[in-house]
């Protein structure tokens, strides 16, 4: 055991940044992720056993017996041939095992004494349930050993006050510590729970069949059967759990959750919505749930309705769905529902400025003053003109623009849904789920981050292709940055030559005093080796004049083959050539620029077809305003942890992501763009870790370091209002870049970075790139954490190796599932263990890896 543990820590020590100190099992995260890519591990990773719940054992040792299995489990959440090792900055493991399980704790939310745990057990002690009539029970359950798990005709047993265990597994002290089951008060918080969900008592897989019986409403115990569930469970309602799978054959959970979503008790009840100011009424409750395209999700409050063209949203909100149609259901829309300012009305409500700024995206001319009249297939109208001008949602791009600032659209099938109202399960159509199932990622950096390409690689990785439009943007792109790039160097060059001459003269003068002969030689001697001869001069002066413009993007790509041979002449010219060799000190000339200038007479051609390579090397992307954005999948099977096994409740196992990447000049137009996002999932903010010796000019002109450049940018984003909630993963790119420079400038040449100071302990042969590329993730981390006091995820990646865009995305997928993990609370999960949340959650207690 020993050795084992030192072996681990071993591999750990290997992971870490030479002298930090090992993670202590309260402080271990995944937030740094690198890759490992050292040989195969000589020993199994733990994985988990199944924890013997019959244990005769006392409530401690079984306690350290669940903490102990539940450690090993989340051991083995590192799945086998994983390349992310998960590793921390700080603090000692005990053994992998042990370590990995706390890590997990450390990704997700502490156990709050005031939680959602407590509060049910606090709440199923204040309220005990009935018991069932047909209910029969034995006389102490706290002293009866747990029976045969599938024993489902035993009779069930709602938590009594009256069992010692229950009493203290209700109130979260005593004997029964936090979570225990409220029947036999046995097991902690890692052990696996039903919740009833109207008074919340939690039962463990021993005991809930006595405690809920058949289910009748779903999980419920006997004695709440009829009563209305808790409010916040609602989300839950129909989403089985690991414990109903293990309990139940697929076809019986199905059952079950259908009663739970159908059955009268737990459907809404009518004082509980409000409609356009009128509470509705039972009937209207049954219309509106009952009609083809209800609203999902609904939960009481009070909302507004708009008859004609079928928008529903909350009050003083914008629109949120698009439901049937023509429900006689509230009382009249008011001009002011969604609190909108635009003086732009929608079948007489005025419309919100995100609603105004789509449908100017979607092209439709809405100065102020228009009122218009929307029908439900979204043809639209002039009031009082009878003309349709159009229909809205009928473009894909509109759709696609309005699924990305979360704007309803209509389901594709409207019509077809009428006919199928009769049939109530018809409701569940996969379309919501699938819509439920996008996450939006916006990608952002400063210029030159990688963003775009990242975006591109993106593009290609996950299938999707460019269109003949977009080819042909970016090849005019790629011919009119030839020009760019030339500009550039024939600037250097200029300089360059000037300080020649200028050294040159001074060596002049100083000879000139101590060997008067020499005297007319240097006066004569006026070249240098940055010269370049009278026609090219001319040509350079030409275009820097038109560059000092700003009318390249005028004169180019028109020209672009006119001009040819003459960009292939000075590209190859030696002075250029030496001045390329200084490339280090032309801030604002990309990499990238000797890959195109070499091919300059293929890429001016007018048969030139930019190749994928060079798509990728291309700087930016054709975009519309600066904003692009991208819709694919992730096989969810490719987790970086698996996901768990028959799943039967979720259909698809893809779940659908929209890219979006804005430019480092929307950014800079006063981040107008940001502010139409809502429901980011997570910022992507990309980094070039190369930039740490680069100079930038700020708006203003002034020239800055970049990496301060960035990090500016990084404290805009992360205070900006629309992202107070959203987890920030922070791409480091171009680590290959880094890894080369790092060698010959030192990374305190950026003033940030000025207490880098590395010290290279003997038992590890971590490069300096590897200190460094630490270093600066941490200082990301510590800058991140004063913001907000969140945890920032930080991912390194080369972004022109495509395998690296790909991890980095299947990394982005695992912190959206911590972090939707620490939305539902870890606790909750364990003692809900609901589906939507768990999947990451799941390896730490499967026994089948
Ligand atoms: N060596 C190296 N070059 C990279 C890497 N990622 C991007 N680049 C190059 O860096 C340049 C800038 O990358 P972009 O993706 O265009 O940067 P951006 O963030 O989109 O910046 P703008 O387009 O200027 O807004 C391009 O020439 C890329 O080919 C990388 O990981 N390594
Ligand atoms: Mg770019």
């Amino acid at each position: 055991m020993a050795a084992a543990a030192s072996s681990w820590e071993e591999a750990l020590r290997k992971m870490l940044p030479p002298g930090a100190p090992l993670p202590d099992e309260d402080h271990l995260d995944y937030s740094i992720s690198v890759e490992y890519d050292g040989p195969p591990i000589p020993y199994e990773v733990p994985r988990i056993k199944p924890l013997e719940n019959r244990s005769s054992s006392s409530s401690s040792s079984a306690a350290a017996a669940a903490a102990a299995a539940a450690a090993e489990a989340a051991a083995a959440a590192l799945p086998r041939g994983s390349r992310f090792a998960r590793s921390r900055c700080a603090d000692p493991p005990r053994g992998a095992a042990t370590e990995s399980a706390r890590s997990s704790s450390a990704v997700l939310p502490q156990p709050d004494s005031d939680g959602a745990a407590d509060a049910s057990s606090a709440s199923a002690s204040a309220s005990p349930p009935q018991r069932g009539p047909e209910t029969t029970t034995k006389p102490d359950l706290a002293a009866e050993p747990p029976g045969d798990p599938i024993a489902g005709a035993s009779p069930p047993r709602p938590p009594s006050s009256s069992s010692p265990a229950a009493a203290a597994a209700a109130t979260g002290g005593g004997v029964g510590r936090r979570g225990a089951c409220a029947r036999c008060g046995k097991g902690g918080i890692l052990r696996e729970r039903e919740a009833c969900l109207a008074c919340g008592a939690r039962y463990c897989g021993d005991c809930v069949l006595r405690a809920m019986g058949s289910m009748p409403e779903g999980r419920k115990c006997v004695g709440c059967i009829g009563r209305p569930i808790a409010e916040p469970k609602r989300s839950a309602l129909g989403k089985s759990s690991r414990m109903l799978s293990k309990l139940f054959s697929p076809r019986e959970v199905q059952q079950i959750m259908k009663a739970e979503r159908e059955c009268a008790a737990n459907q809404l009840r009518p004082g509980q919505l409000t409609v356009n100011g009128h509470d509705l009424t039972q009937e209207e409750l049954d219309e509106i749930l009952g009609c083809p395209n209800p609203p999902q999700k609904l939960r009481p409050g009070r909302y507004w309705y708009d008859k004609d063209s079928g928008l529903w949203g909350k009050e003083g909100e914008k629109p949120d769905q698009i439901i049937s149609s023509k429900l006689n259901v509230g009382g009249k829309l008011q001009p002011d529902a969604s609190n909108g300012n635009t003086q732009v009305f929608i079948n007489g409500r005025e419309i919100t400025k995100l609603e105004l700024r789509v449908l100017k995206l979607a092209n439709v001319q809405c100065p102020r003053g228009t009122h218009f009249w929307v029908y439900d297939d979204g043809s639209y109208e002039e009031e009082g003109q009878n003309i349709i001008r159009g229909k809205i949602w009928e473009k894909a791009s509109t759709r696609l623009i309005c699924s990305l600032f979360s704007l309803p659209t209509p389901p594709e099938n409207t019509p077809g849904l009428r006919e199928d109202a009769s049939a109530p399960s018809s409701r569940l159509i996969p379309e919501y789920l699938e819509q439920r199932r996008v996450q939006k990622l916006l990608l952002l950096g400063l210029e030159g981050s990688g963003s775009s390409t990242i975006f591109k690689q993106a593009k290609f990785l996950y299938g999707s292709k460019f269109s003949a439009e977009e080819m042909q943007s970016m090849k005019l792109m790629i011919q009119s940055n030839l020009y760019k790039y030339l500009s550039i160097l024939l600037e250097g060059r200029e300089q360059f030559e000037d300080e020649a001459l200028e050294e040159k003269r001074n060596r002049g003068l100083y000879a000139d005093e101590s060997h008067p002969s020499e005297e007319s030689e240097v006066k004569e001697d006026c070249s240098c080796i940055y010269s370049i001869n009278q026609r090219l001069k001319h040509f350079s002066d030409w275009l820097l004049e038109i560059v000092a413009m700003g009318d390249l993007d005028a004169f180019f790509p028109a020209a672009t083959r006119e001009y040819a041979p003459v960009v292939e002449e000075i590209w190859r010219d030696p002075a250029i050539q030496e001045t390329y060799k200084r490339r280090n000190e032309l801030h604002s000339l990309p990499n990238v620029a000797g890959y195109f200038l070499d091919k300059a007479i293929e890429v001016s051609s007018n048969e030139y077809e930019p190749t994928e390579k060079d798509i990728l090397y291309a700087e930016g992307v054709t975009d519309c305003h600066g904003l692009v954005f991208l819709e694919f999948s992730l096989d969810d099977q490719s987790m970086i942890s698996d996901p768990p096994t028959g799943r039967f409740d979720c259909p698809s196992s893809q779940t659908k992501y929209q890219l979006i990447r804005v430019d480092s000049k929307g950014l800079n137009e006063g981040c107008r763009w940001l502010e139409m996002f809502e429901d980011i999932r997570a910022v992507i903010f990309c980094v070039s870790l190369s930039d740490y010796d680069q100079m930038w000019p700020r708006d203003s002109g002034d020239l800055c370091n970049k990496m301060i450049l960035s990090k500016e940018l990084f404290e805009n984003i992360v205070n900006h209002p629309s992202f107070q909630d959203t987890p920030f993963v922070l791409l480091l790119n171009k680590y290959d870049t880094f890894e080369e420079k790092i060698d010959k400038i030192p990374l305190t040449v950026c003033e940030w970075f000025s207490d880098f100071s590395p010290v290279k302990p003997h038992h590890t042969n971590q490069s300096l790139a590897s200190h460094a590329y630490y270093f600066i993730a941490v200082k990301f981390k510590d800058l991140y954490a004063s913001l907000c006091d969140r945890k920032l995820f930080v991912f390194q990646m080369k972004a022109l190796e495509r395998s690296t865009i790909d991890d980095s995305f299947k990394y982005i997928r695992e912190v959206l599932k911590w972090d939707d993990m620490k939305d539902d609370n870890v606790f909750a999960v364990l003692d809900e263990s609901f589906y939507t949340t768990d999947a990451t959650y799941s390896n730490y207690l499967r026994q089948d890896l």
